[in-house]
């Protein structure tokens, strides 16, 4: 049976906070070799935030927090420092094995759009991996062995950890270079599908300062920094990755991405990055994103 490290506690976590149905995702645990009664005791767990004590010493948190954990520090709109964004100046940047154009720049908040981050058959080969771990995210209920009445979930979900192959390694070391930032600091890439009405709510990709349930993440690599998120293919209508605070939406082409910076040298987060995924309106919708941390992660 898998370990349940730190990259499955990610996995867990983002799924809850998309509110994917319990169901779901016992059923992607299973699929990847977790027996029935670990997955459901720890998605069953995860899922009950009042139960501090029991939850917090579940087996999923493997890292013991140290004694002091950094705490970022939030600030108010309009009071978050900009300093310089570490990538590239210039309408190219040479990543290595490839030339990535930029669309697109913005300051307050900190956003690049890029384009030709990666090759068609690249996305198509990142998708093909993907779609049979989502296929094992059926409706059938594990805990009843029935069909579950369809209440749509919105997204699904895999995880492809960092340099696990040759393919995804030669992805790593670009979105690194990219990015500007170590590769080491870097979580694995999530993959994501949404179908028609898939949407993902608002929310900060960073977590949140002086709330207890960051603590266990911060322990390992520290706050989020940065975040890409890489389209995958052409979506028909909808699906654009918003920003409601800053009145801005980036459109999903296949092969460009989003870059997007929260967290500064004072250790501030910038709540200008709340985004989301705007709902599908025809065809499908899938990314891939790269979260890089303060510190080495994992
Ligand atoms: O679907 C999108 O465009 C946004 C995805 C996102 O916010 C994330 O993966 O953290
Ligand atoms: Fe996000």
């Amino acid at each position: 049976m898998p370990q349940l490290d730190t990259a499955w506690q990610a996995w867990l976590n983002e799924n809850i906070n998309r509110g994917c149905s319990p169901e779901s995702m016992i059923q992607a645990m299973m699929g990847a070799g977790f027996d029935q009664a670990s997955a459901s005791t720890v998605v069953l767990q995860l899922l009950q935030p009042k139960q501090v004590g029991p939850v917090v010493q579940a087996p999923v948190v493997i890292q013991q927090a140290p004694a002091v954990v950094e705490q970022p520090k939030a600030v108010a709109k309009g009071n978050y420092h900009y300093d310089t964004m570490p990538i590239a100046p210039g309408n190219r940047i040479d990543v290595g094995d490839r030339e990535v154009k930029v669309l697109m720049r913005c300051e307050r908040p900190q956003v690049v759009v890029f384009g030709d981050v990666l090759s068609h058959e690249e996305c198509d080969e990142i998708i093909r991996r993907s779609t049979h771990k989502l296929k094992r995210s059926t409706t059938v209920n594990p805990l009843t062995g029935k069909e579950d009445i369809i209440e749509r979930r919105t997204s699904e979900g895999t995880f492809f950890n960092r340099c696990e192959d040759d393919f995804i390694a030669k992805l790593d070391r670009r979105i690194a270079r990219l990015m500007n930032w170590p590769m080491e600091n870097g979580e694995g890439f999530q993959i994501l599908r949404y179908g028609i009405g898939g949407e993902y709510r608002p929310h900060f990709d960073y977590f949140p300062p002086n709330e207890s349930g960051s603590a266990p993440h911060l322990a390992n690599g520290g706050q989020r920094v940065s975040t890409l998120v890489m389209y995958l293919n052409d979506v028909e209508a909808g699906g654009e990755t918003i920003f409601p605070d800053a009145g801005m939406s980036v459109a999903p082409q296949k092969g460009s991405a989003a870059y997007f910076r929260y967290f500064n040298d004072r250790g501030q987060v910038d709540p200008m990055t709340l985004h989301g995924g705007a709902p599908v309106l025809a065809g499908e919708k899938w990314i891939m994103t790269k979260w890089m941390r303060q510190h080495r992660y994992g």
